[in-house]
C-alpha cells in the first residue's frame, strides 16, 4: 500500500468530508459480537475507497455505557470491548497511512457516575480525618437542589430535574443529561487541567483533533439558562490555545446545538479563537422540512441568518448522526409539523426529536436521498456522513433510547451482515434483518458490485466535490426564482462558479431563475459535461423533474 499521509495543510478541515462511526458497531475483529479497533482497521480500505477524508469516532473510553459511551469512566483509556491502546495506535497508524485523518469525541461537560473522581467526590467536602476532599469540588453540588432553576432539561423523556440527591453524600449533584452523568465543575481550575491532560494524551498519540461534546453547558450561573455563558467561552478558548500552541493543524469541532447567533460565538474571533468548526444544527431540520413543505424558504432564511465566521472557521453540516434528529433549533409550529410529517409512530419520538435513520425518514426513496446528499455536499461547510447512510441502512425502533440508529454496519449478506462472526443475537445490538432494510438486501458488498447503487453514487459525488474546490471554499449566493420549491444557489471561488438547482417538490416544477449576474455564461453539468443554453438577459427557465437536482459549472465570459 502506498503511504498516502494526510495532507499537511493546516486548514485541511475546510475541504474534508467527514465520516462518523461507532467502533462498537462498525466491525468486530475477534468474533465476540462487539465492534473493535482491529475490526475497524480491517475496514479502512473501504473508507478510503468511499472517498472520505476524516473519521469521527464516537467515545471509545471505558464506560458503563448508560449513554453509549458519553458517560466516561476514564479519559485515558480504551473500553476493553473495543481493544487495547496498542490496537488504537495500530488503527491510527493505518488510517494515516491511507491518507485518512481521525478525530475523537471529548466529553467535557460530565463524566460517568462510575468515574473514580465522582466516586471519591461522593465522600463529601471533608474526609473523615478532617482534611478537605479535593474531588468533591470536581462536581457541582447543592444542599437543596433548587439552584439554577432557569436551566432547561435536555433529556425530557427521562429526567425531571437537573439535580439528583446522592444518598452517600447527602447532597444534590448537578447533571444536564442523564442522572448517571454528573456535570464537572468547570469553576474548578483542576477540572480544566484534567480535561486538557486528556486532550494532550490523545493528541500526543497523533490523533487529529476532537469533536467536543455538549460545550454550551460547562458553567452554571444563577438567573441564567446556564448555556453559552462567557465563562464557558473563556474555558473553551483555553483549550484552543493549547491546541494552537502545542498541536498546530489539529482540529476542534464544537457540538453546540444552538441558534445561529449563539453558535457562531463558539468560533471565537480572529485574535482570540475558540473552535475551528461548529456544527450547523439549525439548517439540518429545515432540509427535511423543505421536502415535506415543497418550499425551501426556511433553508435560505436560516443560511442568510448565519453570521460571518473568522477566516479559520468552517461549518460542519450533516443530515443524520448518532442522536435523534434534533428539533431544538426550530419553532414550536415547525416542531409540530416535523413530528406530524416524520414521526407517525409514537416510538419514533424521543426527547425533542425523532429517532430515525436517513433512509426510513425518506421512505427509502432514492431520489430524495440523492437530493438531500446533493444539497448537503454543496452547501457551505464540511459534510459529515453517518455510517451506513451511504448504503441506505434502516433503523430498529424496538431498541431503547437512540440505539435504534446505532445498529451494526451491514457489510454483506452473511452471518450478522458481515459485522461479526457471532450470531445476530450475540451482537451488541442485533443487526437489522427485515426484508426492506436488512443486511440480506442492504449491504456494502452488494452495492460495490452494482454501478447504479447508492454507495457508488455517493462515492462519485465525493469525487466530484473534491474535483471542484468551490464546494469547499466558495462564497454562497442564493439565486432568486419564482418557485420556492427550488433551492438555487451559486458557490464562487476565484474564477470558478458552481450553480446548484434542487427541486424539493414531489412533482415536476418549472421556474425562472434570476441569473442576471451571469449573462453570457454557459451552464455545464459537472457529471457528464452536458451544455445547457447560454444565460441571457431574460430570466433563465428551468424544468425540473420531481426531487431532481443539478450540479453545474458556469463557464465562459461573465
Ligand atoms: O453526552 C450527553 C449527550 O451529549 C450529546 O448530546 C447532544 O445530543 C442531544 C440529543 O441526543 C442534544 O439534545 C444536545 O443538545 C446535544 O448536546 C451527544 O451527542 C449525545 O449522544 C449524548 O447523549
Ligand atoms: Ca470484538
Amino acid at each position: 500500500m502506498t503511504q498516502a499521509q494526510p495532507s499537511p495543510q493546516p486548514e485541511w478541515y475546510k475541504s474534508a468530508v467527514f465520516y462518523e462511526l461507532s467502533v462498537r458497531t462498525f466491525a468486530d475483529g475477534n468474533g465476540d459480537g462487539k465492534g473493535d479497533f482491529p475490526g475497524l482497521t480491517g475496514r479502512l480500505d473501504y473508507l478510503r475507497g468511499l472517498g472520505v477524508d476524516c473519521l469521527w469516532l464516537l467515545p471509545w473510553y471505558p464506560s458503563p455505557l448508560r449513554d453509549d459511551g458519553y458517560d466516561v469512566a476514564d479519559y485515558l483509556g480504551i473500553h476493553p470491548d473495543l481493544g487495547t491502546l496498542e490496537d488504537f495506535k495500530v488503527f491510527l497508524r493505518e488510517a494515516h497511512a491511507r491518507g485518512l485523518r481521525v478525530i475523537g469525541d471529548l466529553v467535557t461537560n460530565h463524566t460517568s457516575a462510575d468515574h473514580p473522581w465522582f466516586q471519591a467526590a461522593r465522600r463529601g467536602p471533608t474526609l473523615p480525618d478532617g482534611s478537605p476532599n479535593e474531588y468533591h469540588d470536581y462536581y457541582v453540588w447543592s444542599d437543596t437542589g433548587t439552584e439554577y432553576a432557569d436551566a432547561r432539561i435536555i433529556f425530557t423523556d427521562t429526567e425531571t430535574s437537573n439535580w439528583t440527591l446522592d444518598e452517600a453524600c447527602g447532597r444534590y449533584y448537578w447533571h444536564r443529561f442523564f442522572s448517571s452523568q454528573p456535570d464537572l465543575n468547570f469553576d474548578n481550575p483542576r477540572v480544566v487541567e484534567e480535561l486538557i491532560g486528556a486532550l494532550r494524551f490523545w493528541l500526543d498519540l497523533g490523533l487529529d483533533g476532537f469533536r467536543v461534546d455538549a460545550v454550551p453547558y460547562l458553567i452554571e450561573r444563577e438567573d441564567t439558562s446556564c448555556e453559552n455563558l462567557p465563562e464557558t467561552h473563556a474555558i473553551l478558548r483555553q483549550l484552543r490555545r493549547v491546541v494552537d500552541g502545542e498541536y498546530p493543524g489539529r482540529l476542534l469541532l464544537a457540538e453546540a446545538n444552538q441558534w445561529p447567533e449563539e453558535v457562531v460565538e463558539y468560533f471565537g474571533t480572529e485574535t482570540d479563537p475558540e473552535f475551528h468548526m461548529c456544527f450547523n444544527f439549525p439548517v439540518m431540520p429545515r432540509l427535511y422540512m423543505s421536502l415535506k413543505r415543497e418550499d425551501t424558504t426556511s433553508i435560505r432564511e436560516i443560511m442568510d441568518r448565519l453570521p460571518a465566521v473568522p477566516s479559520f472557521g468552517q461549518w460542519a453540516t450533516f443530515l443524520r448522526n448518532h442522536d435523534e434528529l434534533t428539533l431544538e433549533m426550530v419553532t414550536d409550529d415547525e416542531r409540530a409539523f416535523m413530528y406530524a410529517a416524520y414521526a407517525p409512530d409514537h416510538r419514533m419520538k424521543i426527547n425533542v426529536g425523532i429517532r430515525r435513520r436517513l433512509a426510513p425518514l425518506l421512505d427509502n426513496d432514492r431520489r430524495r436521498m440523492e437530493l438531500l446528499h446533493a444539497v448537503l455536499l454543496a452547501l457551505p461547510g464540511s459534510p459529515i456522513l453517518y455510517y451506513g447512510d451511504e448504503i441506505g441502512m434502516g433503523d430498529n425502533l424496538t431498541l431503547s433510547d437512540r440505539n435504534g440508529v446505532r445498529t451494526p454496519m451491514q457489510w454483506n449478506a452473511g452471518t450478522s451482515g458481515g459485522f461479526s462472526s457471532a450470531q445476530p443475537d450475540q451482537c451488541f445490538y442485533p443487526p437489522i434483518g427485515d426484508p426492506v432494510y436488512g443486511y440480506g438486501r442492504v449491504n456494502v458488498t452488494a452495492q460495490e458490485q452494482d454501478p447504479g447503487s447508492l454507495l457508488k453514487w455517493v462515492s462519485r459525488q465525493l469525487d466530484l466535490r473534491r474535483a471542484h474546490p468551490a464546494f469547499a471554499h466558495g462564497d454562497l449566493t442564493f439565486v432568486d426564482s419564482d418557485n420556492p420549491a427550488l433551492l438555487t444557489f451559486t458557490r464562487q471561488h476565484g474564477d470558478d462558479t458552481l450553480l446548484v438547482v434542487a427541486n424539493f417538490a414531489a412533482s415536476a416544477q418549472a421556474a425562472n431563475l434570476d441569473l442576471s449576474a451571469h449573462v453570457g455564461r454557459v451552464p455545464i453539468t459537472l457529471a457528464g459535461g452536458s451544455r445547457f443554453p447560454t444565460v441571457g438577459e431574460e430570466p433563465y427557465p428551468v424544468l425540473m423533474g420531481k426531487h431532481e437536482y443539478y450540479w453545474l459549472k458556469l463557464t465562459g465570459v461573465r
